[in-house]
């Protein structure tokens, strides 16, 4: 048997969104590792570059943009069978330039909803996943006047914010705050009542179902949803757990102290940050965060920010 070391590589890819929201994806050559499946262009860090740099490199070489900024995104670290690599997904905020396949690649550009249609490298599954997430989840207080939470809801920005109903998913009102968000094109999670998902099923159009941590430490298998799972994770044991059911997104708090968990020790920035890194999940940093911080969230592995008081007043 070969006691080889499995190869591994460190990689830069590129998310470019087009002002329509359309996504920017190029097919990989037959030939190459992982050949025939679209990619989020980019490639190979050299030994000594920067992220950024290397993909402003990589996106001049593959596609001919100039002047590509860039902030991070996603890390995921996957083993391939034949070898090990770290996918640093990053956003690109500035650049020149038509993309165009400089290497006979087929370039094309792709709606949100299309993208579970596509094959892509096995790897990219948590980052699809994470594209598809508004970079705001905004978790509905107990105690709103139900005109208010309406009101809210129609004034959020839908492709910015999705709504976590919290107590509000078993409510009498439910229907009247689902038609709403409908109406508005809000994403909506509701929260699980057992491990295996909502009493009396999900209703038509509900983006995420939301699973607390004691639901989520009973559960012994992925609820039946087909959308969006995620789960409440205040320590590495949760975190695991929700990798280990293959969730598809975290919310990890607190990151700051709040008022509402004053007897709750905040993570810190860096030690959340240090959790979110390489997780094939979608991580929302919550606890005394909000809207203004999704910049620092995504500097620190996560894919956005979720929040209750930030988003209601
Ligand atoms: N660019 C890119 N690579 C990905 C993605 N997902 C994924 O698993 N990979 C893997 C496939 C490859 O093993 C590796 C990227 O290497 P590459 O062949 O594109 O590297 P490169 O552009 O520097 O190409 P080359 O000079 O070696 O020919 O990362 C993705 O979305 N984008
Ligand atoms: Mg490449």
């Amino acid at each position: 048997m070969s006691t080889e070391p499995t190869p591994a590589i460190t990689v830069v890819a590129a998310i470019i969104r087009g002002e329509d929201g359309r996504i920017c994806l190029s097919k990989r050559p037959d030939h190459k590792h992982q050949g025939g499946r679209w990619e989020f262009p980019g490639g190979k860090v050299e030994p000594g570059e920067r992220l950024d740099e290397a993909l402003a490199r990589e996106l001049y070489e593959e596609l001919g943009m100039a002047s590509s900024l860039s902030s991070p995104f996603m890390t995921i670290a996957h083993q391939y069978p034949d070898l090990h690599v770290t996918l640093h997904f990053r956003d690109v905020t500035g650049w020149r330039g038509v993309p165009t396949g400089r290497e006979g690649q087929q370039v094309a550009w792709f709606a949100l909803s299309d993208l579970a249609e596509l094959s892509f490298p096995a790897a990219n599954q948590p980052v699809v996943t994470a594209i598809m997430l508004p970079p705001c989840l905004a978790i509905v207080p107990d105690t709103i006047e139900l005109n208010t939470l309406l009101t809210g809801i129609e004034r959020l920005d839908s492709m910015q914010t999705g709504v976590y109903l919290r107590a509000w998913s078993q409510h009498p009102a439910r229907e009247r705050i689902l038609e709403t968000c409908r109406r508005a094109g809000v994403r909506v999670w509701l929260r699980a009542d057992s491990p295996l998902g909502m009493a009396g099923g999900m209703p038509e159009g509900v983006f995420g179902l939301h699973l607390p941590a004691s639901v989520l430490m009973g559960c012994s298998r992925r609820p039946d949803f087909s959308g969006v799972v995620s789960a409440a994770c205040h320590d590495q044991q949760a975190l695991d757990k929700a990798v280990s059911l293959g969730l598809d997104s975290a919310l990890i708090s607190p990151v700051n102290p709040t008022t509402t968990h004053p007897d709750q020790p905040a993570l810190g920035w860096e030690r959340a940050g240090q959790w979110a890194c390489g997780l094939p999940l979608a991580c929302y940093m919550l606890g005394g965060v909000g809207p203004e911080d999704i910049c620092l969230a995504r500097e620190h592995g996560a894919v956005g920010v979720a929040g209750i008081r930030a988003f209601w007043s």
